[in-house]
């Protein structure tokens, strides 16, 4: 089939290169000129596993346009799939501008058959609108399919290959088939329902899953009070097959571009429609008290934070993304350069990102042992492999104190008792103390 992708982010360019990939002839159409001129080097514009090797491929097997023109794509497309951004207004509630613009701008070109798809994850009734404004504006008549995306974030083109399931909503018999037939390859189990409820279902998994992980860090937190190991509670809890071990580490809470936005969009749809948002409030607020967690712990350790110089482990909201959008290590560090700290952080991939949001108020470190030299204490933020996987008890020796504030449970109790010196917090467990400092 010949299609269209409208925004080359990480939905839309995960979804253009995996459809060229399984044998569609693909146009990925951006308003981001520069965005376009690197995708036609094959460079991606975030760093995301396996993304770059999947383009160059494709734009070889010439199954793999760029264009920043919507005619470019649009014209002569069997299918038209919108990526754009949904960001959250002021309010909470989505914000649409982009959505809309990306109709107007495809409208003219769309031919008469074809299926006009929104990926873009948008509040309940926002497919019906944008087809009237379509088919009011531009005199065409459209059949719209609603067609969520559940993709993460560094398993991007992983999950686009192999996802759970598909949902296709679509009032129209011919457009949901049209488009089961598109995914056919991936031989994925397909879910056909209304519009409605494919809008819906997007924002009930995004804020269950929010949900998920609020729950098991006030668990965490309770654990901590009554003595109990919050991993032994989530593995006991997670092999009830009804629970799933999935979305139970605790932490110090959930970022991305996702789940903070729709679980306010959701908040925002139920006020509006009269349905008591207590739930998702305490989701929410759960979230912003856990981000202040290891602030919290190391004032009790230290009383004031003052000229202490701490490492910062980890910036991007999870591991194996560049994205800082709503990065739980924002406002901890803004928090540790409030009280007087000073910053040195250190992450594989996202200082370029980072810089932009936090700019000279912290340092960056080029390695993790830059990181470590001369600090009063490390805080682990964003659990990647290199720091997992690091020698902790011999950087340690370089660091001024051994004290530890790991956000993300990355060490187990073997590991700590291997250090030769280590005062170790964490998130949900008792504090392990081995040959500690005297101050
Ligand atoms: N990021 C994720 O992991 C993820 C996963 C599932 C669903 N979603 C949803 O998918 C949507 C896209 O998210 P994203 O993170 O890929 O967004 P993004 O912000 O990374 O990218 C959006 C792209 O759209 C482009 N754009 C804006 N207006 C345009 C127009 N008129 N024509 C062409 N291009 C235009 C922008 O230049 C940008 O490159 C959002 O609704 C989001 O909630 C995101
Ligand atoms: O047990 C867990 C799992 C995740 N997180 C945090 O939750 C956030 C989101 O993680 P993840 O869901 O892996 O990444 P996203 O790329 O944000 O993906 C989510 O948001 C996407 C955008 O809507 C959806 O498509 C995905 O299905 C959904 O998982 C990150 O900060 C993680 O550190 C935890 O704290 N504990």
């Amino acid at each position: 089939m010949k299609i269209a992708v409208i925004g080359t982010g990480y939905v839309g360019l995960s979804t253009g290169v995996c459809l060229a990939e399984i044998g569609h002839t693909v146009t990925c159409i951006d308003i981001d000129q520069k965005k376009i001129q690197h995708l036609q080097k094959g460079i991606p514009p975030f760093y995301e596993p396996g993304i770059g090797e999947m383009i160059m491929n494709n734009v070889n097997k010439t199954k793999l346009f760029f264009s920043s023109s919507h005619r470019d794509g649009v014209a002569g497309a069997d299918i038209v799939i919108i990526a754009v951004g949904t960001p959250q207004r002021e309010d909470g509630s989505c914000n649409l501008t982009f959505l809309e613009q990306a109709a107007i701008d495809s409208a003219p070109y769309l031919e008469k058959e074809s299926i006009f798809v929104i990926k873009s994850t948008v509040p309940i009734g926002t497919n019906e609108t944008i087809q009237k404004l379509i088919e009011s504006r531009f005199q065409k008549k459209v059949q719209i399919v609603s067609n969520p995306e559940f993709l993460r974030q560094g398993s991007a083109i992983f999950d686009t290959m192999h996802p759970d399931r598909i949902v296709i909503g679509s009032e129209n018999k011919d457009a949901s088939e049209k488009i089961a037939e598109m995914y056919r390859p991936l031989n994925a189990p397909i879910l056909i329902t209304s519009i409605r409820s494919a809008e819906m279902i997007k924002y009930a998994s995004n804020a269950f899953l929010a949900t998920k992980i609020s729950y098991i860090n006030y668990i965490a937190n309770l654990c901590e009070q009554v003595g109990a190991d919050v991993e032994d509670v989530a593995q006991g809890m997670g092999t009830d097959k009804r629970i799933s071990p999935a979305f139970l580490q605790a932490g110090i809470g959930y970022g991305g571009s996702c789940f903070p936005k729709d679980v306010k969009a959701l908040l925002a749809i139920s006020k509006e429609n009269g349905i008591n948002p207590g739930l998702l409030q305490e989701t929410v607020a759960m979230n912003e008290h856990q981000q202040t967690i290891l602030v919290s712990k190391a004032l009790q350790r230290f009383q004031t934070l003052k000229e202490k110089r701490f490492a910062l482990l980890g910036l991007s909201f999870k591991p194996e993304t560049d994205d800082m959008r709503e990065a739980p290590s924002i406002p901890m560090a803004k928090q540790l350069v409030e009280l007087g700290a000073e910053v040195i952080a250190y992450d594989p991939k996202a200082v370029h990102n980072a810089k932009k949001i936090l700019g000279s108020t912290i340092k960056y470190a080029d390695s993790i042992d830059e990181a470590f030299l001369h600090a009063d204490a490390i805080f682990i933020v964003t659990e990647w492999g290199e720091i997992t996987n690091m020698d902790i008890g011999n950087l340690l020796k370089t660091a001024k104190s051994p004290i530890v504030f790991d956000g993300r449970n990355c060490f187990d109790e073997k590991k700590i008792k291997a250090c030769d010196s280590i005062e170790y917090y964490s998130i949900g467990k008792p504090v392990l103390f081995i040959n500690p400092p005297k101050n």
